[in-house]
């Protein structure tokens, strides 16, 4: 971090020696199990949202893409040789998060072409594949033309640019036999969005699954032994928003044994849930933090054509648990959240019969991200942060909250000079805000990290004062119209762990310093690092490296930032700006009165919440590189 000590600059992106000594596996800190490998096994990825570099700050979460591919290129090697297979699953959201997906125009222009590098199974879409129209064709153009029949997107349809109808993005659904004989049927199922662009279309799963093309997957005259249904939708039913229960109950009409597996996501949580002696489903978090584990043994001669290794491979762990205790099911599972480290990768991948982890296609995909990174410049450094600041692990408003600095920012830069004067309120919703802020550098791809999206400013002039000052609070008591959509956002807080702060950060700044191995830290080796402690429908043991827990705060939808206002006298009309994606949360609380015809550009099309952070970090006293608080010891 030594761009934190001189002028503007820039933080070298260095990678580290990579390998790392059995020894260095401590007992406390890193895993400490074998994953149980069955006859059927997924390696699972969701909500990756362009975090394919890892996470600098924090070496608990710092393996990069290129370590996945060498990580899942190494399980399907080990899936052969123990005569079973494995599918390896994405379920979407890949950009809004980072700036090697965020800080190409369109999105994702670059980011993508790394991500293709992982030989995936099957993968299906996001709803951030989905807000804008450029993107969305970028789906259809890109991610479904590469990806081809394992892209399934069975109830998102886009227009198309030709023949001006309705096709899919991706197909509806695949069967395929898998390299063992297994027979799988295979489905990529939205949650019931509604914020996407009008130039597709997503088809609710209550439609859905009464449409022929899914009646007639379901009578599918040849044999299907395992149906497996990806979803960017929340693993469990309950009040999640997720619409897997209604395709569970779609599937057991027609099959009421047939095992089936879903793998989801959307509310960025590790998450497994229990549907029936022989459904069950996972989720395996969001932004490479989290790569998920689900094995499954059960099969034979009766019920598949499995030709792989009954009962389940020898050598390692097996699957034992049922999914509902003494069911009569023949199925047995396993599941484990892994945390996104070199440690945990190697580990699991066996390395101390060959001495080295990488492989050359996980070692190019790293070249290609290093010289990705420089290209867009992401390391370059626009001030310093003196502390961290949280989303949640702290009181909302405390000082070590993100949100009074954001207030602060918007306040400071969201301003049209020629109405600088009049008092003005600018709203946002909190969950525009997608990670913490940590001490140190602030870089250009913390800009995107903090603030991904380009929402754009735009107000009403002059609403009366009485009517503005109350809408955050009304904005607050109603929620936003997201939340009320998915109905996630309170299962996504009780679980859901925001990640660790300085803790972690000291031992990323140590490598930056000494270049030394990453992993291995004295740190690291003593002590039970705070981060996931997942608890689901099997227990809390599926975390595969055990963490101390982080406090978690509520936070409410809306925070605003305000200026213009003169001490000692009430304004009479106030601007009320908003960013355009609540645009109809704050005309539905302001009434009759008003409407889509008073709304207009604050500043102009270009200034988004991509910018006023930045703006504010390069203006403000407090951050200046080599203020004494900011520099990095
Ligand atoms: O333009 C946008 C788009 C989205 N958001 C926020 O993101 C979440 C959805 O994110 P997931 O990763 O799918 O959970 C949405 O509810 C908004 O809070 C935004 O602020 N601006
Ligand atoms: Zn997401
Ligand atoms: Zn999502």
């Amino acid at each position: 971090c030594s761009g934190c000590s001189g002028s503007v600059g820039h933080v070298e992106h260095v990678r580290h020696v990579k390998r790392m000594q059995p020894g260095a596996i401590n007992a406390t800190t890193g895993p400490t199990r074998a994953l149980e490998w069955g006859q059927l096994n997924f390696l699972h990825t969701t909500d990756t949202h362009g975090w394919l570099e890892g996470h600098l700050k924090e070496a608990n979460y710092g393996a990069d893409w290129g370590d996945f591919v060498t990580l899942s290129t190494r399980f399907k090697h080990q899936a052969g040789n123990m005569g079973v297979d494995l599918l390896v699953v994405d379920t979407g959201d890949l950009h809004d998060g980072a700036g090697l997906s965020d800080a190409t125009t369109p999105d994702g222009e670059i980011s993508l072409k790394v991500f293709d590098q992982v030989e995936y199974d099957l993968l299906t879409i996001g709803n951030h594949e989905l807000y804008l129209a450029d993107i969305a064709y970028q789906a259809l153009n890109e991610i479904s033309t590469y990806w081809g029949d394992k892209y399934l997107t069975s109830n998102v349809q886009i227009l198309d640019q030709q023949s001006v109808e309705w096709q899919y993005i991706g197909k509806t659904q695949r069967y395929f036999t898998t390299q063992h004989g297994l027979r799988v049927m295979a489905f990529g199922v939205l949650f019931d969005f509604t914020g996407n662009t009008n130039i597709t279309k997503v088809i609710p799963a209550k439609t859905m699954v009464t449409q022929q093309w899914f009646l007639d997957a379901l009578n599918c005259p040849e044999p299907v032994d395992i149906f497996v249904v990806l979803g960017h939708n929340p693993a469990r039913g309950g009040n999640t928003g997720s619409t897997f229960p209604t395709v569970f109950d779609a599937i057991r009409a027609v099959h009421p044994d047939t095992p089936i597996q879903f793998l989801g996501g959307h509310s960025h949580i590790r998450d497994f849930a229990v549907f029936d002696p022989s459904s069950t489903s996972l989720e395996s978090g969001r932004y490479c933090e989290t790569l998920g584990w689900l094995s499954m043994s059960g099969f034979d001669a009766t019920n598949s054509g499995f030709a792989g290794i009954t009962p389940g491979p020898a050598g390692v762990p097996n699957p034992t648990r049922k999914a509902i205790q003494n069911a009569t099911s023949p199925f047995v599972y396993s599941r484990r959240y892994l945390d996104w480290n070199r440690r945990t990768f190697e580990y699991h991948a066996a390395t101390w019969y060959d001495q080295s982890f990488d492989y050359n296609n996980g070692l190019a995909a790293t070249a290609e991200i290093t010289r990705y990174r420089q290209q867009l410049n992401l390391s370059d450094v626009y001030g310093c942060v003196p502390q961290d600041y949280c989303i949640s692990c702290t009181p909302f408003n405390s000082s070590s909250s993100i949100f009074p600095l954001l207030s602060e920012a918007l306040a400071g830069t969201v301003v049209n000079e020629s109405r600088k004067d009049i008092p003005r309120y600018i709203i946002t919703n909190t969950g525009s805000v997608r990670f913490d802020m940590y001490k140190g550098p602030f870089t250009y791809d913390d800009q995107f990290i903090v603030s991904p999206f380009r929402d754009i400013f735009l107000y009403i002039p002059e609403v009366p004062y009485a009517l503005a000052s109350s809408l955050l609070g009304s904005l607050n008591n109603a929620g936003a119209s997201q939340k009320r959509n998915l109905g996630v956002m309170s299962a996504e807080r009780d679980i859901c762990v925001d990640p660790p702060l300085g803790h972690f950060l000291e031992v990323r700044r140590e490598e930056h310093h000494h270049h030394m191995s990453p992993r291995i830290t004295r740190r690291q080796v003593v002590d039970i690092l705070p981060g996931y402690t997942t608890s689901d429908d099997f227990g809390r043991d599926g975390d595969d490296t055990a963490h101390s827990e982080i406090p978690y705060y509520e936070i409410p939808d809306f925070f605003q930032g305000e200026a213009g206002f003169s001490e000692g006298s009430q304004a009479d009309v106030v601007d009320v700006i908003f960013v355009d994606f609540i645009e109809s949360d704050v005309l539905a609380i302001l009434g009759s009165n008003y409407s889509s015809d008073d709304v207009s550009y604050y500043i102009n099309s270009d200034f988004t919440t991509q910018d006023y952070l930045p703006l504010y970090i390069a203006n403000s006293e407090a951050f200046q590189i080599g203020m004494p608080n900011c520099t990095v010891a």
